[in-house]
C-alpha cells in the first residue's frame, strides 16, 4: 500500500567527484540508479518527485520534475524544491547517487513519521543520513530561510526544527548491513558498487 508521503529523488548535483558524469545514469548490472531507485518507490509512494536541474534528461522516468528554486550548489537546495513541490505533507528523499535502497528501511523509516516531528532521520555511530530521511512541509520556511542566508549545510536546519531520530539497531533490524546507505561519489565507489551488487543480488 502506498504512504501518505511523496517520494523525492534528488538529481540536482554537479557529480564533480564523478567527473561531471551524471550519476543517476549510471548502471549497476544492468540498471541504471534512478530506475532501480523508481522501482522501489513506484511500490511505496503515490507521488514520486525528481529534482534536477536538467529536466529534459529525465524524460523517460515517471515523476514529477522540478528544479531548485534558489541559485545555490546544496543538497538543501534540492530538499526544498521537493518538498515544495510534495502533494503530501511529508516527503521522504533519497539521493540519486544511491543504488542499494531497501524497501525494507524505507518502510522503517516511514513507521516513525508522526506530527510532532518535521524531520524523521536514521542516525548511526556514522551521524544523521539527512538523504535517507522523511521532512515535514513546516521545515519549509527554516530551509529558505537558511538558503537565502547562504547557510547551505543540511545539518544547520537541525537546530530549528523538531528531530526525531531513529537508532542504528532498529535501522539494522531492516537492513542489517545498512546498505542502503552506500552511495557513489567517485569511479572507485562504482568499482565497489559492482562487488555490493554480487552481494546484495545474490542475498535479495
Ligand atoms: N536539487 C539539487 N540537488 C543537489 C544539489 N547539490 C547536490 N544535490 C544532490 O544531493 C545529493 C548529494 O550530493 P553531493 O554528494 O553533495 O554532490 P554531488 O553533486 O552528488 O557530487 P559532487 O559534485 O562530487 O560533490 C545528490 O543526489 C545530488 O544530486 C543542488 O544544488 N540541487
Amino acid at each position: 500500500m502506498a504512504a501518505a508521503c511523496t517520494g523525492v529523488i534528488l538529481a540536482g548535483g554537479q557529480n564533480k567527484r564523478f567527473g561531471g558524469q551524471n550519476k543517476a545514469f549510471i548502471r549497476i548490472g544492468e540498471k541504471r540508479i534512478v530506475d532501480r531507485l523508481m522501482d522501489v518507490f513506484s511500490r511505496l509512494f503515490d507521488q514520486v518527485v525528481l529534482v534536477t536541474n536538467d529536466p529534459a534528461a529525465y524524460m523517460d522516468v515517471d515523476a514529477l520534475l522540478v528544479s531548485d528554486h534558489f541559485a545555490k550548489r546544496s543538497s538543501l537546495n534540492g530538499l526544498h524544491a521537493g518538498l515544495f513541490a510534495a502533494a503530501h505533507e511529508t516527503a521522504f528523499f533519497v539521493a540519486c547517487d544511491t543504488p542499494f535502497a531497501r524497501e525494507a528501511l524505507i518502510r522503517c523509516v516511514l513507521d516513525h513519521i508522526e506530527p510532532k516531528a518535521d524531520i524523521v532521520i536514521p542516525s548511526t555511530a556514522d551521524g544523521f543520513e539527512p538523504l535517507f530521511a522523511v521532512y515535514r512541509k513546516s521545515c519549509l520556511p527554516a530551509m529558505a530561510n537558511q538558503l537565502e542566508r547562504d547557510r547551505l549545510k543540511i545539518q544547520g536546519l537541525f537546530r530549528k526544527v523538531r528531530l526525531k531520530a531513529i537508532d542504528e539497531a532498529e535501522l539494522r533490524q531492516a537492513d542489517p548491513e545498512l546498505i542502503s546507505f552506500f552511495n557513489i561519489n567517485t569511479p572507485e565507489d562504482l568499482k565497489m558498487a559492482e562487488s555490493l551488487r554480487t552481494k546484495f543480488e545474490k542475498e535479495h
